[in-house]
């Protein structure tokens, strides 16, 4: 039995998210929690002639733990997202707070759950949910994920777009470093079999895959920003890691993870001098086996790139450590 648990469930990526998680044969029964609007979503929901049972809960009645007790896995798509003119890291302040709230809940009801956080500012939510987990003894850095599928799956669109040629289904494009602008490295010279993005196109393309997010943000002029392709992107790699939990192997997809606590993550923590970092991780039957590290081969113009990124990452992630370690004043 398989139980998946969304948080957040009732918002822009939280429903078809959930929608998405509904379809799948991995899943036995799923629990939907939000502020609000649950009940009318899990009934909604509930009615697709899918396998999953589907049950919903708000805060009242101790709902996140009735939501959570005996999760599997847990996708966070909790908290506000941007408008126009803001970054990620405008977020931090509200966000912050949920994350950790939730992910004392999860540390309390479910701590062997895989957990995956989309909340944004994922370079410093991801962090904040490790301290929480580490405050309470139940870090397990293998299960615990940042989101970052999004980036790989605008890396493939845009590698389409821009050369025309299609990137076929077995391609991987490892796309490393954080989930913010900057801090977004594709690394083209390292995709596997190899797709070749002609020079002239590199710096725009490169810049679509960073700065795509603010391309949504802008286009949904105030309402919004990704939701759609993020419920894609979030299924894909929580698809991704109960696939791996029940058995398939040879599974592997970037993720933001905390690389002390990983299989090969000290090597490349060294590398990039910082603990949280996106790589390509290989699942497995308990989340992270190993994580891979691509970074020896790239070329010149990625190293500048990857440069760039570690600056940015440092105080991102700061940020979100200490949020825990001292809270600010309430
Ligand atoms: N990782 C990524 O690649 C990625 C991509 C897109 C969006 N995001 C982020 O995902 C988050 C959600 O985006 P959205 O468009 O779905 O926003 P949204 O406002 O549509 O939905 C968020 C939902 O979270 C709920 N919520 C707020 N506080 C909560 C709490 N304490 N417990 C449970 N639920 C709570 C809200 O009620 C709402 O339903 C944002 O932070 C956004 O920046 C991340
Ligand atoms: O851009 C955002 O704020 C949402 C998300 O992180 C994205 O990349 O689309």
């Amino acid at each position: 039995m398989v139980k998946a648990v969304v948080l957040g469930a009732a918002g822009g990526i939280g429903q078809p998210l959930s929608l998405l998680l509904k379809t799948s044969p991995l899943i036995d029964e799923l629990a939907l929690y939000d502020v609000v609007n649950t009940p009318g979503v899990a009934a909604d929901i509930s009615h697709i002639s899918t396998t999953a049972t589907v049950t919903g809960f708000l805060p009242a009645d101790d709902g996140l733990r009735h939501a959570l007790t005996g999760a599997d896995i847990v996708v966070i798509p909790a908290g506000v997202p941007r408008k126009p003119g803001m970054t990620r890291d405008d977020l931090f302040k509200v966000n912050a707070g949920i994350v950790r709230d939730l992910a004392k809940g999860i540390s309390e009801y479910c701590p062997k759950a895989y957990t995956l956080i989309i909340s944004n500012p994922v370079n410093s939510t991801v962090p904040v949910a490790a301290e929480v987990f580490r405050n309470a003894g139940v870090l397990d850095p293998k299960r615990l994920f940042g989101v970052t599928t999004l980036d790989i799956v605008r890396a493939e669109t845009f590698a389409q777009e821009f050369t025309g040629q299609k990137v076929p289904s077995a391609t991987t494009i490892p796309v490393v470093g954080g989930h913010s602008g900057e801090t977004i490295v594709p690394l083209f010279s390292q995709a596997q079999p190899s797709f070749n993005v002609p020079e002239a196109k590199l710096d725009a393309i490169v810049n679509r895959i960073q700065f795509g997010g603010d391309e949504v943000v802008k286009a949904k002029n105030g309402g919004g920003s990704a939701t759609l392709s993020m419920a894609y992107a979030g299924f894909r790699f929580a698809e991704k890691v109960l696939k791996a939990v029940s058995g398939e192997k040879g599974l592997v997809e970037p993720s933001f993870v905390y690389l002390p606590g990983v299989e090969g993550g000290e090597e490349i923590a060294k590398e990039v001098g910082v603990d949280f970092f996106s790589v390509p991780v290989e699942l497995g039957p308990s989340g992270v086996v190993k994580a891979n590290n691509v970074l020896a081969n790239i070329n010149d113009y990625e190293r500048k790139l990857l440069e760039v990124a570690i600056k940015g990452l440092k105080g991102n992630i700061e940020k979100g450590v200490e949020f825990v370690k001292n809270p600010p004043p309430k």
